[in-house]
């Protein structure tokens, strides 16, 4: 604010000749703040010491030049008007004694002559007389703050026009010959609490950047602007600094690895890393705003305007795991990043290294720069962890592929269409990525190179090359005898920058829509990490396929950790805030809950978390490949070029128990949260005990070591008969095929929930017990008589697949979509043909399916999975948009009938639609149940 301005403000308010009162202490003065809607008492405070500070400025301007001066007045100054950010009262020793410049004032008593202390006796003449007349003729004789000594009396200064801006603050305690430059720094100082300001007064830059301290009486803020407590000022300053030797402590730990484990091992790590100015950023003059404080944490240096445009600087401090300043090289950044992670996966574990941050603020450069990314580092270390004796079964295969506009593209595949999958325990599958099996850096770096050239990219105000998509690279650790068992699993993941409208520039209409999709999938990804940390039941991954592929960052036995990257320019700084509070938010997640595996938080592992991730590693892969079918090397290729038909078949060969033992203590992924968290609580789907799970994969026809239920261990494997056994020990049958159109076999369903054993998942069939052809009705007619149950077509469908597949058995459907189908129509149960136990105890007794049956039927099975899916997509789509339609009319509803006419129309599509998308799926069910009564119709009952 310029002097100008203020006193027009005075006068506005018909204070101005407040001025002549005003050499007192402000406190005094209090109704004429008031009236000048200034409340707070240390906003007062300033206005006094700006008062003050005009005062003596006017003093030492000479008279010959105040016009000058003057007419610079008329512009506002950038420096006066950082005062107004002052949070603090400054400890500001002020002169009595001063005189004021204002051109803009009205001139009220020119009559008056000279002031008598006016020692500048060669000026004009009604300039002086002006000033007298404004400011009157007594001086103020307090020091500024809390009433301190009386100042020394003024000297004679030689007289020079500048603005406020220029302005030395009087300061006795200094020689009046110190020069100029001093002075005004020291003004600075005391005005603006030492932060660093945007001045249009160069030469001081220099010394300014130098003697850039943040000073604790501007109160810190938070991560949300809200102002810390004084104990929590502190607290973060212990914390965030802790001394200039550390750093170097740490970068020598990091080249030895040998770093505390409570760093590095933690479930979610958070780092920061701050890039240096670009060279179009420093021509723009851009400062850096961000200022590390200590190896973990930062502070933001916000530049900020007031409504009046005044400048003032908020400052928010952030605490992380680890951040990086703009020097630290990518190898550092390496050690306490992804370096962890790579042990993590040697041990049996998922891991993920994802970078965040705005457009152009180095993702790319961190993650993927070709020549020292993150995951070229990783990849080097893997190849040399890889010739280790102990890991000689295993080997490394790398896949690399980018989510644009919401789809999956194989970036070492021509840009082939992909899927993201995930089994019911939580681990995501992308279904028909090529992979390649690498065995050194050059060969990784050029398949890179080739994957990357697809990636999209493009042009933003921003970034010039911009990535448009989020790009992942995966690094599977599989075991060479049997290639479809996976070990562990690393995923670089090079999310696409967030951005703002203004960020892109001219953009044209793709990259606007891009840009769209890109935060939309950021926002999404935000909601899930917000939903985990306010423990929601429903955590909506699926809401992109940024977060479907994420998820398993999230959940389960993995680790993750966020790169957030800066821009440390003023410029960006609310980017900067807006990525650093993302990151604290998942901090808040990493902070509040242990989310370490179950291995890992267990005392009894004590010890460093090393020896935990090992006893993990034991439990987790202590299997013998011979436990598994024979691999067909041609099998992987199959799988990888026809990715749609063998999903689910690949899906269970990746989703194997023992490699990734996947908690179930995170079932976020609920669409539905009524239909599924019945199944949840249900106690039908008890889920194994990851405490003790099993040592081995189950084997055909044998019991495996788990425990279980009473009703479950009557059941003796050379009994065991699971094409009959599970319908007839679960379900209430009846022979009704006659009156079902000759189906000979249907079940009835019922809403009921039903038991199903957890032994059933350690049994799988048996080719022998099936070919002995053993009646089961030994097995169910002892004294654990199953609890007579009915079940869903899909339950049964998903029996009959649970029990043909060969070595995978999970008690839970395996997927939502099969879960969500459980719940049936009256109608629907009419429609149930309903075998009594004699058929099915008839059925016990048949020569079993030929193999060839079983898949054929599986494979059927497979196909109307994909269609009901496809139309439960459809219908959450449709059910969202009619709400959203609905919603939206209510809101703008402006009385006129139009808005309803809209709506009815719009809610008669939806029915149309939705009648559409059922009849779909009733088609797909029915001819599921055809082939049921097919399939078991060629047996002979
Ligand atoms: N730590 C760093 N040191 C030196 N240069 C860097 C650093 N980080 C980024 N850069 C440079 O900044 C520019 C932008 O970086 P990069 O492309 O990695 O940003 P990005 O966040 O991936 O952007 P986008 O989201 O638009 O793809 C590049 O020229 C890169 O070389």
């Amino acid at each position: 604010m310029s002097v100008s301005v203020f006193l027009d403000t005075l006068r506005k308010h018909e204070l101005d000749q407040i001025f002549n009162s005003w050499n007192n202490a402000p406190s005094k003065f209090g109704s004429d703040y008031s009236r000048l809607g200034i409340t707070d008492t240390s906003d007062r405070r300033k206005i006094f010491g700006l008062v003050q500070a005009i005062r003596k400025d006017s003093e030492m301007s000479s008279p010959t030049s105040t016009s000058t001066a003057n007419s610079r007045m008329m512009a506002p100054s950038s420096s006066t008007a950082n005062t107004s950010g002052l949070r603090q009262p400054q400890n500001y020793a002020t002169t009595n004694n001063a005189s004021l410049n204002s051109s803009r004032l009205p001139m009220p008593d020119f009559s008056s002559s000279s002031s008598s202390n006016n020692n500048n006796s060669n000026g004009n003449p009604a300039n002086r007389g002006r000033r007298q007349s404004v400011i009157g003729t007594s001086k103020p004789q307090a020091l500024y703050n809390n009433g301190g000594p009386p100042q020394p009396p003024q000297h004679d200064r030689p007289v020079r026009s500048r603005t406020m801006s220029d302005a030395p603050r009087p300061d006795f305690n200094q020689q009046r010959t110190a020069p100029l430059k001093g002075r005004r720094l020291e003004l600075r100082r005391s005005l603006y609490l030492d932060q660093p300001q945007e001045d249009d007064d160069s030469e001081d830059d220099e010394s300014s950047t130098k003697n850039r301290k943040f000073r604790a009486s501007a109160p810190l803020l938070d991560a949300y602007g809200v102002p810390l407590s004084p104990a929590k000022q502190q607290q973060q300053q212990a914390r965030a600094s802790p001394g200039p030797s550390r750093y170097a402590e740490v970068t020598a730990s990091l080249n030895n690895h040998n770093l505390p484990p409570s760093d590095l091992n933690q479930k979610i790590r958070v780092c920061v890393r701050k890039r240096p100015l670009s060279k179009k950023e420093i021509d723009k003059g851009d400062k850096d705003v961000a200022p590390m404080n200590g190896n973990r944490s930062l502070q933001i240096n916000e530049p900020k305007l007031k409504l009046d445009l005044t400048k003032y600087t908020e400052q928010h401090s952030f605490t992380f795991d680890d951040v990086f300043d703009l020097n630290c090289p990518n190898n550092l950044v390496y050690e306490r990043t992804a370096w962890p992670l790579v042990n993590y996966i040697f041990k049996g574990g998922k891991a993920t290294c994802f970078a965040y941050g705005q457009t152009g603020s180095g993702k790319t450069f961190t993650m993927l720069d070709p020549k020292q990314g993150l995951y070229i580092m990783a990849a080097r270390d893997i190849f040399s962890m890889l010739r280790k004796p102990e890991n000689q079964h295993l080997s490394a295969w790398i896949g690399l592929y980018e989510i644009y506009q919401g789809q999956l593209y194989d970036l070492l595949n021509e840009r082939k269409k992909l899927f993201a999958r995930e089994d019911g325990k939580n681990n995501v599958i992308i279904s028909g990525l090529k992979e390649y099996p690498i065995d050194n850096v050059d060969k990784l770096i050029q398949v890179f190179d080739y994957g990357s050239s697809v990636r999209s990219t493009g042009s933003t105000g921003a970034n010039d090359s911009s990535s448009r998509s989020h790009a992942v690279l995966q690094i599977l650790l599989k075991h060479k005898v049997n290639r479809k068992k996976i070990h562990g699993k690393l995923s670089f993941i090079d999310l696409a920058g967030s951005e703002r409208g203004a960020d892109r520039g001219e953009a044209d209409t793709k990259t606007r829509m891009e840009g769209a999709e890109i935060n939309k999938s950021l926002l999404a990804l935000k909601e899930c990490i917000r939903a985990l940390d306010q423990d929601k039941r429903h955590t909506p991954f699926r809401q992109s396929k940024l977060t479907q592929v994420l998820k398993d960052s999230f959940v389960g036995n993995s680790r993750t950790c966020m790169i957030a990257t800066i821009s440390p320019g003023g410029s960006n700084s609310e980017h900067t805030l807006n990525t650093l509070r993302y990151a604290d938010r998942v901090k808040e997640l990493k902070g509040e809950r242990d989310r370490r595996s179950p291995m890992e938080r267990n005392p009894s592992n004590s010890g460093s978390s090393t020896v935990d991730d090992n006893a993990t590693n034991t439990q987790w892969t202590d299997s013998s490949p011979n436990d598994y079918e024979d691999y067909d090397s041609n099998e992987d290729e199959q799988f990888q070029d026809d990715s749609n038909d063998d999903y689910f078949s690949n899906e269970s060969d990746i989703l194997d128990d023992d490699t990734f033992n996947v908690e179930e203590e995170n079932i976020f992924d609920v669409d539905f949260p009524q239909e599924q968290d019945d199944l949840i609580h249900s106690s039908s789907f008890n889920t194994p005990n990851i405490s003790n799970p099993p040592k081995s994969p189950p084997r055909y026809g044998m019991v495996t070591g788990s425990p279980l239920p009473p009703a479950a261990s009557s059941y003796k494997s050379s009994n065991y008969r699971p094409n009959s056994m599970s319908m007839a020990s679960n379900y209430s049958v009846n022979n009704s095929s006659s009156e079902n159109g000759g189906r000979p076999l249907s079940l009835q369903m019922k809403r009921s929930s039903f038991t199903l054993p957890r032994s059933l998942s350690m049994y799988s069939p048996s080719r022998t017990s099936m070919d002995t052809g053993s009646d089961t009705s030994s097995a169910y007619s002892g004294s654990h008589q199953p609890p007579q149950r009915s079940m869903t077509v899909q339950q049964t469908v998903q029996q009959f697949e649970y029990r043909s597949s060969s070595s995978h058995q999970s008690p839970l459907p395996s997927s939502p979509q099969q879960k969500q189908l459980q719940p049936q129509s009256p109608l629907q149960q009419q429609q149930q043909q309903i075998p009594n136990s004699d058929s099915l105890s008839s059925l016990a007794g048949v020569p079993s399916f030929s193999y060839d049956k079983m898949d054929e039927f599986v494979k059927f099975h497979r196909a109307e999975i994909r269609e009901i899916t496809d139309c439960t997509k459809r219908e959450t789509k449709l059910v969202a948009n009619i709400s959203l339609d609905l919603s939206s009319n209510q809101n703008f509803e402006d009385g006129s009938s139009n808005s309803s006419e809209k709506s009815t129309a719009q809610f008669t599509k939806y029915l149309q639609d939705l009648d559409e998308i059922l009849e779909r799926k009733l088609a797909a069910v029915e001819a599921l149940r055809d082939r049921i009564s097919e399939t078991v119709g060629q047996i002979e009952l």
